[in-house]
């Protein structure tokens, strides 16, 4: 058969991700699936459904090859042996390890990585058999300084400390489930991973996710209490001391000593994740969430100083969604916007990563969105391994369009064949090869197949000016972000200063105003003393006058007294000698005895 190759040949053992199918249950089983395998076999072929004939005969059959297809019967226990395992298994011995899901909306990614109300997901999992694995062999947290050996500026923590500080939040905010009610399922018991003996192992996990092309620490405590614009977004960047990694740099890291402590933390990020029922899924997640086991080997020679160190990445993708289908709008709509660009770009990096031209590898625009360049950046790294799965998730009877549109771009090898009666007529379309990257296509007309070539050279040629343009575009915007970041905490630095001087003057203004009062007070009490004083004095002035009136008072009452009784002795002499002489004067009757009357009338005489 005649295979002609496009000018982009896939070159199956350069691509940075393995990538896996994984084919869900369906819900609806009336209608015929769109997506047709054969057990064992590592392709899917796309037949189109649908009653519209002509629309069958124009489009072909798509084949899409991927590095191992998962059917509808599969169960998590196969995708964890298949593809969490092996990453795990690196990653104790010091490689980093990613793994995602990508798929439309409700073909269950969440579903594969954190499982379900009945079955555990990877992350679980993995855990799971982590601690079996290792056992006894866990650092005794007294005698080694975790915070001190982390180089990515990680807020170290362990986990009973996590959980007080966590308490009052998580009582408040989250409905959390007892640790008895999780899922036991499925049962990995059977399965442990062989450990150097002579080493130590400790397990930190952290959570992020990237909301808005941001990054945001799922386990800080603002995750839950802050509105999502005060929240301080993390930066991606190489981490200290000469490693060439890059890292998400201050995210709080929990060390677990066992599942159900690394249950409990897992749970806490999970709640503080963004998603929300849309039309498609009760429980869509809005971000792509990124769950990291970090494995620290300490060998019993040489201590911290021979310390390795190797993350576990689990990403669960947010779903790409037709706002069509979703009917989302306002704050939904823009939150897809974005989720829908960023799978875009990650979209243009997976069908890159298989592409070559003139033998050569295509650059992978990774850096285009945070997204890519969180899950692309360490596998460019020279000398850096790590390894990288994503599973597709797919419901063959779901949405045809959206579905075959990420078969498309994640699968590593695409063939298309066309149906015979529209061989050649259709060839010079170049929308039916554009999403082709290692599409073989059958037909004999050579002139086509030029005309094709060019096109497709051309079309390259735009989509990287377009991409770097893009990347620049982006540069510019993450300085101008981090000006304005930074611009911000200069104005709330200022703002803090100028708060303490108003604070300091109002003080200022505030004890003298007291002083003043005080002072004020004095004076006025003083004044009032004064007057009291001069009161008393004045009353005792008056006293003394109205003592000596007194003493005058008396002094002329004896007077009067003696005068009374001087003339009363007289009256009683001149009444002896009246009646003596016979009675002619009667008694008062003389000038004396006007004046004894006067005095009887003032009753003064009695009393004497
Ligand atoms: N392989 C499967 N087996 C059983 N149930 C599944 C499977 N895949 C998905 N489901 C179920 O389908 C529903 C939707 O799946 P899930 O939430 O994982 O979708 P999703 O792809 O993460 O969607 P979104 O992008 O909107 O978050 C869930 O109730 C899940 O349990």
């Amino acid at each position: 058969m005649d295979r002609p190759k496009t000018p982009h040949t896939a070159d199956a053992t350069a691509h940075l991700f393995d990538v896996f199918l994984r084919l869900r249950p369906s819900t609806n089983s009336t209608d015929a699936p769109f997506l047709q395998y054969k057990p064992g076999q590592p392709q899917v072929s796309c037949t189109p459904t649908g009653t519209d004939p002509s629309r069958k005969r124009s489009r072909g059959i798509e084949k899409f090859s991927f590095t191992q297809v998962f059917d509808e019967r599969c169960k998590q226990r196969d995708v964890f042996t298949d593809v969490a395992l092996p990453l795990l298994a690196e990653v104790v011995k010091g490689h980093d390890g990613m793994l995602a899901t990508l798929g439309v909306t409700g073909s269950g990614k969440t579903h594969t990585i954190l499982g379900s109300q009945s079955e555990r997901g990877m992350t679980q999992l993995a855990l799971d058999v982590l601690f079996r694995s290792i056992g006894d062999r866990l650092v005794d947290p007294n005698r080694f300084d975790m915070a001190g050996s982390d180089t990515t500026e990680g807020i170290v923590m362990d986990a009973l400390s996590f959980q007080e500080s966590m308490s009052a939040i998580m009582d408040t905010h989250i409905k959390r489930a007892s640790l008895a009610s999780m899922p036991k399922r499925p049962d990995v018991s059977d399965i442990v991973i062989d450990l150097d003996q002579r080493s130590r192992y400790a397990v930190l996990i952290s959570m992020y996710e990237v909301y808005n092309d941001r990054i945001f620490d799922l386990l800080d405590d603002k995750s839950l209490t802050q509105p999502q614009t005060r929240r301080k977004a993390l930066m991606f960047r190489k981490c200290e001391g000469g490693d060439p990694k890059k890292v998400v740099a201050g995210l709080r890291k929990v060390y677990v000593r066992n599942m159900a402590e690394a249950l409990t933390v897992l749970e806490h990020g999970q709640a503080c994740r963004h998603a929300s029922p849309t039309n498609l899924n009760s429980q869509s997640s809005r971000s792509h969430a990124f769950f990291c086991i970090e494995v620290k080997r300490i060998p019993s020679r040489g201590g911290l100083a021979h310390m390795r160190s190797a993350t576990l990445h689990i990403v669960d993708l947010a779903g790409s969604e037709r706002a069509k289908h979703s009917h989302a709008a306002g704050e939904r709509l823009a939150e897809a916007g974005s989720i829908n660009r960023s799978l875009m770009s990650l979209g243009q990096c997976l069908q890159l990563q298989t592409t070559t031209e003139n033998g050569r590898p295509v650059a992978v625009p990774y850096r285009q969105s945070k997204l890519t360049e969180l899950l692309f950046t360490n596998s460019f790294i020279p000398g850096a391994s790590q390894k990288a799965s994503m599973i597709v998730t797919a419901d063959p009877r779901g949405d045809t369009n959206a579905t075959i549109q990420i078969l498309r771009y994640s699968a590593l090898a695409r063939d298309v064949t066309l149906p015979p009666r529209t061989r050649g007529r259709n060839a010079s379309s170049a929308s039916d090869y554009s999403m082709t990257s290692d599409a073989s296509y059958h037909h004999g007309d050579s002139h086509a197949q030029e005309m094709i070539a060019n096109l497709m050279a051309r079309l390259e040629e735009s989509e990287l000016a377009r991409q770097e343009l893009e990347e620049k575009l982006k540069e510019a915007q993450e300085r101008l972000e981090q000006q304005e970041q930074e611009l911000r905490d200069e104005i709330a630095v200022e703002m803090e200063d100028m708060m303490e001087e108003m604070e300091q003057a109002y003080m200022q203004q505030l004890q003298e105003a007291e002083k003043r009062y005080a002072a004020h007070t004095d004076k006025k009490l003083d004044l009032l003393r004064g007057a009291l004083q001069k009161t008393e004095l004045v009353n005792d002035e008056e006293h003394e006058e109205k003592d000596a009136y007194v003493e005058d008072l008396e002094r002329e009452n004896e007077q009067l007294l003696a005068e009374i009784r001087k003339l009363r002795r007289e009256n009683q002499q001149l009444g002896g000698s009246m009646s003596v002489r016979g009675n002619r004067v009667k008694r008062g009757a003389g000038k004396n005895g006007i004046v004894l009357s006067e005095l009887e009338n003032l009753n003064l005489v009695e009393h004497y």
